[in-house]
């Protein structure tokens, strides 16, 4: 019998589905990895933006955990919205208490439509408590700023921050995303004392809502099924490519990325004649 790979993602939800936990559960079925979800806060929002939030309670998200890691133990974790210190130090404990093979950190901060969705004083407990245990974080350029506490313009910045997020904070291996500078998009990985980029050329649209979501949920699939962090994050860079490239075009604001376009791509290369 195949092996079935299992991914758990522990992060807010998107009602239309192109962020958060939703985004990363269709991103683990495209993968081809049981996907399963721990909610931490419902957002209501959309394309156009976030109205509000609410967290679910501590004791709540705690059970939503424990109901996981006792039955179905995932290969990899991913974590996304977190919101609170509370919610913070509890997913800290507890991925630890579980041993978790590969965690990968989205360390998610503001929505693309400026809304926050972590409250300022948590961002310590996230350095602290999160980061020493990652095996790959995925901060946008803000995000990595926010870390190191340094402005992040150039790419040499950018490679700077990669590896000062590994050296001083403690991640395995820290990927800096190139999605809100301008010109082609260019994400920096240091991992093992060496960098690797990734590259493709910025695809002209405002429909990126979920686009770091969804490729972090890839990474965390590929790791789930034994790949190499720069095999992972290589898949990652090809599906969240694809996903921009091949716009769906809906939603009346910042639309979803098109979760179907990495298959449908591989799926016409594998039709080709020999
Ligand atoms: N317009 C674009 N064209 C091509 N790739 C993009 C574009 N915007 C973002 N990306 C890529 O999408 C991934 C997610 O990056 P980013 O949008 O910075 O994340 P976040 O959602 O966390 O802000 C990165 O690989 C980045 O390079
Ligand atoms: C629940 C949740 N998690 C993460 C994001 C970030 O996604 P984006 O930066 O594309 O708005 C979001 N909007 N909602």
């Amino acid at each position: 019998m195949t092996e079935i790979y299992k991914a758990l993602s522990i992060a807010g939800t998107d009602p239309t589905g192109g962020a958060g936990i939703h985004a990363d559960l269709k991103a683990f079925q495209e993968q081809g990895v049981y996907g399963m979800a721990v909610i931490t806060s419902v957002v209501a929002q959309n394309t156009l933006g976030v109205k509000s939030f609410e967290e679910m309670s501590q004791n709540n998200i705690s059970q939503q955990i424990d109901c996981v890691i006792e039955d179905i133990k995932p290969d990899a974790v991913k974590t996304g919205m977190l919101a609170s210190i509370d919610i913070i130090e509890l997913v800290a404990e507890k991925l630890k208490a579980a041993n978790i093979q590969s965690y990968v950190m989205d360390p998610v901060m503001v929505a693309k439509s400026g809304h926050h969705l972590l409250y300022q004083d948590a961002i310590d407990h996230l350095k602290k408590l999160l980061i020493p245990q990652a095996t790959v974080i995925t901060p946008n350029i803000p995000e990595a700023e926010v870390i190191i506490g340094k402005s992040i313009e150039t790419l040499q910045q950018m490679r700077d921050a990669a590896k000062e997020i590994v050296q001083v904070y403690g991640a395995k291996a820290a990927i800096v995303k190139g999605g809100h500078r301008d010109g082609e998009a260019r994400d920096v990985l240091y991992f093992d004392e060496n960098f690797e980029e990734f590259v493709s050329p910025r695809f002209d649209t405002k429909h990126t809502h979920g686009t770091g979501c969804t490729f972090s949920a890839v990474i965390t699939a590929e790791l789930a099924k034994q790949k190499s962090i720069k095999e992972a994050v290589t898949v990652g860079k090809e599906f969240i490519s694809a996903a921009i490239k091949h716009t769906l075009g809906i939603g009346k604001g910042q639309g979803p990325t098109n979760h179907f376009a990495y298959r449908s791509m591989n799926q016409q290369i594998a039709r080709q004649p020999l």
